[in-house]
């Protein structure tokens, strides 16, 4: 395996950061996940910076920093936020620079989950479940950019992480 960071991308709740601190553990590899990077290095929650300034600054925010960790870091698990691989330029440099391997799920398996991914995710709060539906059919096109895709329906995180590393074996 080369030194390259694996970007893991996907709708909100496929388990990006849970398979993502599984594949760290297998690979020796430090797990960042880019939510958390954004609310470190601008000292605010992601809630606080959709209220204080709208999904637009936060958009410009995610891809300076998203762009700067795929390009000058090496050997890291990222995820990435779960709009954050619709921005072209944060595509081109995760595509050009790393490994990048989608996580994918039906709606229905995703709709089993939907009640307990509320917390702490503003467009799940502010929008309908038809919109839901529609952003998420939406992203589906722009996510099949990648190195790996990877079908998590009925699959556990482990066995998600088994496939991953098989698929980069
Ligand atoms: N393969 C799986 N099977 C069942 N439940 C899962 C699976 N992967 C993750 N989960 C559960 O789904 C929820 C969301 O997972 P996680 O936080 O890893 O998603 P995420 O993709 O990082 O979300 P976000 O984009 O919002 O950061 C968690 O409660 C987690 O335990
Ligand atoms: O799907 C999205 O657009 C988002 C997902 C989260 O990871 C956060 O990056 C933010 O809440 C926006
Ligand atoms: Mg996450």
């Amino acid at each position: 395996m080369d030194d390259n960071n694996l970007v893991l991308i996907g709708f909100m709740g496929v388990g990006k950061t849970t398979v993502g601190e599984l594949l760290a553990d297998r690979l020796q590899r430090e797990f960042l996940d880019m939510d958390r990077v954004i609310e470190k290095e601008t000292g605010r929650t992601i809630p606080d910076i959709f209220a204080a300034e709208g999904e637009v600054a936060f958009r410009e925010i995610e891809k300076r920093i998203t762009i700067d960790y795929c390009r000058n870091t090496k050997k890291n698990i990222l995820s990435l936020g779960g709009g954050a691989y619709m921005q072209p330029e944060i595509r081109e440099a995760c595509l050009k620079e790393c490994t990048v391997i989608f996580l994918d799920i039906s709606w229905e398996q995703w709709l089993e989950r939907m009640e307990e991914l509320k917390e702490g995710r503003p467009l799940l709060q502010e929008k309908s479940l038809e919109e839901i539906q529609k952003l998420f059919d939406s992203r589906h096109d722009t996510y099949r950019h990648c190195t790996h895709h990877v079908l998590t329906d009925r699959t556990t995180p482990e066995e998600v992480t088994e496939i991953i590393m098989e698929k980069m074996s």
